[in-house]
């Protein structure tokens, strides 16, 4: 897997500042390109919503982001470094949108494993427990949990260790609407300890909760920006509506010769 193909030696802008810089990004999967001339900045420090509807192409630019995707072009680099180099490995906490714990494990039996097989210290599992909030339930078994608790355990794993930068792939997605609340008040936490989050949703009212959002379309970038810019540049009221607007600017746009 060659992450850094098509970088170019003339690119002097500061890599290091950035949590994620991608540049060129093509992706193919199956018969179809997913990602063309894909470019992204993520500052650190920052909470950004990555949103876009079903197979614009979120989950395979997280995966390209954590350096598990195949990449036919472009250069994607995280802090500095070639996403997927072996020195990102505790640097950067990823959570698939399928859950990721063993069911047959309890709370704290899960992420001692976990703690284990990424070399993150013993002492990281009570911390992280407390962090997502399940400390009454840490020696319950994972099949015994709801669905929002289920969800925190996976996010629990990814914080073991630390990472500066944390790739959430829809962790929403199914739970009500006060887990889902919840959910978003500890990203806020995690990244006022000092982390950068990555989180991606489809539902578009996520927007508000976000510092910043990137916009998906087909795997086209249409807007990377704040929610209150957004909504003053296409002159809506509301996220989803502000999406329509964009996406008819851009069909306008490639319809203009
Ligand atoms: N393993 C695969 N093989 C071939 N094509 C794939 C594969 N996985 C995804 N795709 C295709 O890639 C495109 C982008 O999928 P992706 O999962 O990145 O989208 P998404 O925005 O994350 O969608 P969702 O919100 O439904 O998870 C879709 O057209 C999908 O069909």
């Amino acid at each position: 897997m060659n992450l850094s193909a098509g970088r170019s030696p003339g690119d002097t802008s500061r890599a290091a500042d950035a949590a994620v810089r991608a540049r060129g990004l093509r992706v193919v999967r199956g018969a179809r390109t997913v990602l063309d001339d894909f470019d992204l900045d993520v500052r650190q420090g920052t909470l950004t919503g990555l949103l876009g509807p079903s197979g614009s192409g979120k989950s395979t630019l997280m995966r390209a982001i954590v350096g598990v995707q195949r990449v036919a072009g472009g250069a994607v680099d995280v802090l500095g470094r070639p996403a997927g180099a072996k020195v990102l490995r505790d640097r950067v906490g990823y959570v698939t949108q399928e859950p990721a714990v063993y069911g047959d494990l309890t709370i704290r039996q899960n992420l001692r494993y976990f703690a284990r097989v990424l070399g993150a210290p013993r002492s990281d599992v009570d911390r992280v427990i407390d962090q997502v909030q399940l400390g009454s339930h840490a020696d319950h078994l994972v099949s015994r949990l709801s669905g929002g608790q289920r969800s925190r355990v996976s996010l629990a794993t990814a914080l073991l260790g630390t990472p500066e930068l944390i790739v959430l792939d829809e962790p929403t997605v199914g739970l009500d609407p006060v887990l889902r609340v919840e959910l978003w008040g500890l990203f806020h936490r995690i990244v006022e300890a000092g982390a950068t989050l990555l989180v991606s949703s489809h539902v578009m009212d996520e927007a508000e909760r976000c510092e910043r959002l990137v916009l998906l379309r087909e795997g086209s970038l249409l807007a990377d920006d704040t929610l209150p810019n957004l909504l003053e540049r296409t002159g809506t009221g509301d996220a989803e509506q502000a999406f329509l607007k964009l996406i008819e600017q851009a069909d306008n746009g490639m319809r203009t010769p």
